[in-house]
C-alpha cells in the first residue's frame, strides 16, 4: 500500500535519477581521505556555506554531537532551546558522550532564544558555575525561519562574550528558499553549521558539518572515535551532490503544498492552526490527545500518516503530489463531518 506519508521529510527516498547518479559514483576509502565523491561533497559544502572546511557525517544527530564536542571541552556549557532537536531528540548525547553541560532556555514562538535569557544564563567566572562556551540555534525550527537580523544580533552578542555560535541547520535550505536569503548569508554568522542532506533534499543518508579547518579537524577525529569513519561512502555522497544540484529550488513546491494544506484545513470546523506559522514545509495542528489518537487511526485507514499527539505535525516533501494534498484535505473533511 502506498501511504501519503506526512510524518517527516526524513522519509524522502532517492529518485530514479538520483539512483542512476549513485550507481556511477567514484568511491575510495574515506578513512584514508581517498573517496573522490566525499571529497567533492565536502569541498562543495564548504564553498556553498562560505566556510573553510566540511565533514560528511552519517546523520544530523552525529553532526550536532561532533559540533558540541568540538566546540566545548568536558564540563563547559552550551546554551540552547529547550524545544531544540539537540536538547530534546538527540538523547542528550552531547552531555552523555561529550560531557557538555546543556543549558536549555525557553524558545520564543518564532524559534529564537530571547537575548535577555541568554545573557542571564551566562555565569560569572567563578568555580561554582558552569562556564558557557557555545550558543546553539536551529533554523528552521518547526518549519519557521529565523530572521537574519536576529542571527546578526546573536553573532554580535557571542563576539561580545567570546562565545562560539552553532547552527543546527537541518532544514537550512528550506530557510534559504523561503527567505530568499543566500546560503552564505544565513551561514555567515555561525562558527559551525550542520546541514541535513537526507531530509527535504532527498538524499538517502547524511549531513554536512561545516566550519573552520581546525574545527573540522577536531570533528573528523571525533567522528572516527565515535565509529563514524566511513569507507566507500561516495555512493551516498554522490546522492548528496545530486540533491544539492537538483533538489534545492524545488523545496518551494514543498512550501507551496504545505501552504495549500494549511489553508484547506484551516477552513474546516474544529481545526486550530496558525496560517502565519506555515513558512516552509510543516503544518502544525492542535487537537486534544483523545482526538489525536482517533484522527491518526482514521487517517491511517485511508493510507495517510502523520505524527504527534496534542500538537500534530504534517510535513510536505519530495515524494508528495498536489493530488496527495487534496486527498488529505478531503480525508480531514470526511473525518470532521462524521
Ligand atoms: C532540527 C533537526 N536537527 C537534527 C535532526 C537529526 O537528524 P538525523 O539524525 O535524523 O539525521 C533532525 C531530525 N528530525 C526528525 C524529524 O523532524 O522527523 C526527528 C524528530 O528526529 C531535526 O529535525
Amino acid at each position: 500500500m502506498r501511504y501519503i506519508d506526512l510524518r517527516s521529510d526524513t522519509v524522502t527516498q532517492p529518485t530514479e535519477a538520483m539512483r542512476q547518479s549513485m550507481l556511477h559514483a567514484e568511491v575510495g576509502d574515506d578513512v584514508y581521505g581517498e573517496d573522490p565523491s566525499i571529497n567533492a561533497l565536502e569541498h562543495k559544502g564548504a564553498e556553498l556555506l562560505g566556510k573553510e572546511a566540511a565533514l560528511f557525517v552519517p546523520s544530523g544527530t552525529m553532526s550536532n554531537l561532533l559540533a558540541m564536542m568540538s566546540h566545548c571541552q568536558r564540563g563547559e556549557g552550551a546554551v540552547l532551546g529547550s524545544a531544540s532537536h539537540i536538547y530534546r531528540y538527540e538523547a542528550q548525547g552531547s552531555a552523555v558522550l561529550g560531557s557538555v553541560a546543556l543549558q536549555p532556555l525557553p524558545m520564543q514562538a518564532d524559534g529564537t532564544l530571547a537575548l535577555a535569557d541568554v545573557r542571564a544564563a551566562l555565569a560569572p567566572d567563578d568555580a561554582h558555575f558552569v562556564q558557557t562556551r557555545l550558543i546553539c540555534l536551529e533554523n528552521t525550527h518547526n518549519g519557521k525561519v529565523l530572521p537574519l537580523s536576529y542571527l546578526h544580533e546573536m553573532r554580535a552578542f557571542a563576539d561580545s562574550r567570546g562565545l562560539q555560535l552553532h547552527l543546527d541547520g537541518a532544514r537550512l535550505f528550506n530557510a534559504v528558499v523561503a527567505s530568499g536569503e543566500s546560503v552564505q548569508a544565513i551561514a555567515a554568522p555561525f562558527d559551525s553549521v550542520s546541514v541535513c542532506l537526507s531530509k527535504g533534499l532527498g538524499a538517502p543518508v547524511g549531513s554536512l558539518l561545516v566550519g573552520s579547518r581546525d574545527f573540522i579537524g577536531r570533528a573528523r577525529r571525533l567522528r572516527k572515535m565515535l565509529g563514524g569513519g566511513m569507507r566507500q561512502a561516495g555512493i551516498l555522497a554522490q546522492a548528496a551532490l545530486f540533491a544539492l544540484d537538483q533538489h534545492v529550488t524545488r523545496l518551494a513546491d514543498d512550501h507551496r503544498r504545505a501552504k495549500r494544506l494549511a489553508e484547506g484545513l484551516a477552513a474546516l470546523p474544529g481545526i486550530e492552526l496558525e496560517l502565519a506559522e506555515v513558512q516552509t514545509n510543516m503544518v502544525f495542528l492542535r487537537l486534544s490527545k483523545e482526538q489525536s489518537e482517533r484522527l491518526l487511526a482514521f487517517m491511517k485507514e485511508r493510507g495517510i500518516l502523520f505524527s504527534g499527539y496534542g500538537e500534530m505535525r504534517l510535513v510536505t516533501h519530495l515524494q508528495l503530489t498536489d493530488d496527495d494534498i487534496e486527498e488529505v484535505i478531503d480525508a480531514f473533511t470526511e473525518y470532521l463531518s462524521a
